[in-house]
């Protein structure tokens, strides 16, 4: 829980070796992200780049200490939330992430919407919410994205969180392409 930031409801961390799907899902969505997340990273004057496959991202995390998994299982009940967060677990970090709703709004739960923030330079949050139906898989930033201006790119600080479940029981499946120190 602390490692995933604060709120409530249950949060339970795969381990190695992690079960197939989640592995799978892991290294088979990632290429899809690589290029975007290069150029994210040249056009916010980020140094790091990331390579083509997930092991070799992977390798690099656990060379540098980032040993422990991060695909977790999250569980709410009523009146459990997710605050903003950004999961960083270390120096290295890929810039996108995933989570996928398991269960089904309206039928298993109410309210415990899927909320991004983002925090403009000089300027108040702005939020939104992500509409999910079960099953369904939203990609969001991490930490920041680039965002173009009239006189360059800026950075914008994003965070993710959950807004309170009303009735019943949610789970979702998030998946983080960088391992944990
Ligand atoms: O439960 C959710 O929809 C979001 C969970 C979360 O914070 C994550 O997957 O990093
Ligand atoms: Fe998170």
């Amino acid at each position: 829980m602390a490692r995933h930031g604060f709120g409530r409801g249950e949060y339970r961390y795969f381990d190695y070796p992690l079960p197939d799907t989640i592995a799978l899902l892991r290294e088979a969505v990632y290429p899809h992200l690589v290029a975007t997340a290069n150029r994210w990273n040249a056009t916010m004057g980020i140094d790091m780049r990331y390579p083509s496959t997930h092991a070799a991202f992977i390798a690099r995390c656990h060379e540098s200490g980032q040993r422990r998994p991060t695909p977790l299982l999250l569980r709410y009940d009523r009146d459990d939330y997710n605050c903003l967060h950004q999961d960083l677990y270390g120096e290295h970090v890929f810039p996108l992430q995933m989570a996928i709703l398991l269960s089904q709004p309206e039928r298993d739960f109410e309210g415990g919407e899927f909320v991004l923030t983002e925090q403009r330079p000089r300027m108040q949050s702005r939020a939104e919410v992500v509409p999910l139906r079960q099953g369904d898989a939203v990609v969001f930033a991490v930490h920041h994205r680039p965002v173009q201006g009239t006189r360059g790119a800026y950075r914008v600080n994003m965070r993710h969180g959950v807004s309170r479940i009303r009735s019943g029981r949610r789970h979702t499946l998030g998946i983080v392409f960088h391992d944990a120190l």
